[in-house]
């Protein structure tokens, strides 16, 4: 389970030094803020209205000196919750990324990735504030209150308490603001990744904006998510400004009593003038430290929902059985190894309707296998179920005799070798294109692109294997691309290699090498709808209606 609390906990055991480091400055600061209204009154009362200059000269440089080192110190407490803000930030990074990749695909089907980014940064960026500049600020503001409220109360008690009472009501009035402002946040951020995953969807689809001229309908809704937002941030500004009229009239109305009561005892001389001078000076510098204390309310009031959404992020479920461990090989009763065996599995995306419905079948290493079926029988889904990309409602799939679950999915993939119908380009070179993990050699890679056909249009290219395919591999035909994804799965030399209509798009002349002679070694399932792919598999399957048959070698029953 993770939780911010235990975050932060994590993040202070990392952070001790820095730790230290602020509090040797708060400190400093608190014992500087403390002694100040008494060099005040000595410059006033002492140096001015006695008219004793050595007294004067003396006591300003010693205001001046504690003024240096105070600030002095305000740059070492910022330097040190720099430092926290940063393993903060990476920590919270690091955990959503891994997240990420820990999720299920079905995690991905309804959010774009803009919205899903874009979220998870601002969240990001709202929690690590918590030791950036303001956090930095307002620590230093608990303990010069402290230290200004026990200098203040030597000057004057009855105005010590005068001044927090009259804290104490901003205090109220400033907690009604920061609900609602809790709430205005939500909103926005909602609001805001609406917005982002509008726009992403928009430049995705360019091409298909372009193709059937729709700037204008696509501005028309422009307008009116912009609108959407723009309420939003303007309700967000406004309620900020709201507070910070508030906060001036009621700082305004603090000083002003602060004169009148205090100028009441100077005159009852019950105070001097200089003890007043301090006590008015002082009070601007608490008054300021009290307001970035009670902003750090207001400002805690953004975390909660940054918080709440990202926390709710990292806890959510994971695809099972992603790390277990490799177990012993099983031999069935004829001593041979299924590689793969599905036995009754059912499975459905939505629980509805059923995709496939009790399905059985073994294949053995080495076979080369063909899955046949009509659109949206239910051959990928197939894919999907040996390497764990889903699992099954029902029912078992083994591995080398061995469940999936009990191997841990990653272990599985490690031995698969996947080209799916729609492959992912990066936007990166060729080399770094087909070498996913940067694991061979580029002799290696060279091969596998001369088998694969990929060699022949690669070394036509100005920049051969240097070429950066651009984004989603747009520099390559639909052809280019799937011979590239087939040198990808020649390149890994795993154990089972599963070919999703691989090579739909390969010219007459590419077509004539089988992917049997590509992966003669491998065990190999094919889906296909072309005919002339069926020749020389061992086993060919059709999927019907969430069934399976095995077919004879000629396609027929
Ligand atoms: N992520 C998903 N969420 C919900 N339904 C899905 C999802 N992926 C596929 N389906 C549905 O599951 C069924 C089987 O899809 P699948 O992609 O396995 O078919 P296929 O046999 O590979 O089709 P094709 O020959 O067109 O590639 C289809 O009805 C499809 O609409």
């Amino acid at each position: 389970m993770n939780t911010l609390k235990i975050d932060l906990k994590r993040i202070i055991f990392m952070c001790k030094k820095y730790l230290l480091l602020l509090l040797a400055c708060i400190i400093i600061e608190s014992i500087i803020t403390y002694i100040q209204p008494f060099l005040v009154t000595k410059i006033t009362d002492d140096g001015i209205i006695k008219g004793n200059f050595t007294v004067l000269l003396y006591s300003v440089i010693l205001f001046l000196l504690a003024k240096v080192i105070g600030a002095g110190s305000g740059v070492l407490r910022s330097y040190g919750f720099m430092k926290i803000h940063n393993k903060m930030f990476a920590l919270l990074n690091e955990k959503m990324f891994q997240k990420l990749y820990r999720c299920p695909m079905s995690f991905y089907k309804d959010k774009n990735g803009m919205e899903i980014i874009n979220a998870l940064q601002t969240d990001i960026q709202y929690l690590s504030a918590i030791f950036d500049e303001i956090a930095a600020v307002s620590v230093g503001a608990v303990f010069q209150v402290l230290a200004g409220a026990l200098g203040l109360s030597v000057v004057n008690k009855n105005m010590t308490v005068l001044l927090f009472v009259m804290i104490g009501v901003k205090y109220g009035i400033v907690t009604l603001f920061s609900k609602r402002k809790r709430d205005i946040l939500r909103e926005n951020l909602i609001v805001n990744n609406q917005f982002m995953s509008w726009l992403e969807e928009q430049v995705n689809g360019m091409r298909e904006m372009k193709l059937w001229t729709l700037y204008n309908f696509k501005n028309k809704e422009l307008r009116k998510v912009r609108k959407i937002l723009l309420d939003s941030y303007q309700k967000n500004v406004m309620w900020d400004q709201k507070y910070s009229f508030c906060g001036n009239i009621l700082d305004a109305l603090v000083i002003g009593i602060i004169y009148l009561v205090g100028g009441y005892f100077v005159i009852q001389r019950q105070m001097t003038a200089g003890s007043l001078l301090a006590f008015v000076t002082y009070c601007g510098t608490i008054n300021s430290s009290i307001t970035l204390l009670i902003d750090v309310k207001y400002y805690f009031a953004k975390i909660r929902p940054s918080a709440d959404r990202f926390y709710t992020f990292l806890n959510r479920e994971e695809e099972p059985a992603l790390f277990t461990k490799s177990v012993n090989n099983y031999m069935d009763e004829q001593g041979k190894t299924p590689i793969i065996e599905f036995k009754d599995v059912k499975f459905s995306y939505d629980r509805q309707k059923k995709v496939i419905d009790g399905i059985s079948f073994q294949i053995y290493e080495g076979e080369k296998v063909a899955i046949i079926g009509k659109n949206g029988a239910g051959k990928t889904t197939i894919f999907n179920l040996i390497t764990g990309i889903c699992h099954p409602d029902s029912g078992v799939i083994k591995i080398e005799g061995q469940e999936i679950q009990k191997i841990g999915v990653e272990t599985i993939r490690n031995n698969i070798a996947v080209v799916s119908q729609n492959p992912f380009f990066y936007n990166a070179s060729v080399w770094d294109n087909i070498d996913l993990g940067r694991k061979y050699s580029k002799e290696e890679i060279v091969r596998s692109c001369r088998k694969s056909g990929a060699d022949d249009f690669v070394s036509q290219m100005k920049e051969g294997y240097e070429t950066i395919l651009g984004n989603g591999g747009q520099k390559l035909s639909g052809g280019e691309r799937q011979k590239i994804a087939v040198s990808r799965a020649l390149l890994k030399k795993a154990k089972i290699v599963l070919l999703d209509e691989a090579t739909t798009g390969y010219d007459m002349e590419s077509r004539k090498v089988s992917m049997k002679e590509l992966f003669p070694n491998q065990t190999v399932i094919v889906v296909t709808h072309h005919q002339e792919e069926l020749e020389g598999m061992d086993t060919i399957y059709r999927l019907h209606q969430g069934e399976i048959e095995k077919l004879n070698r000629g396609g027929g029953k």
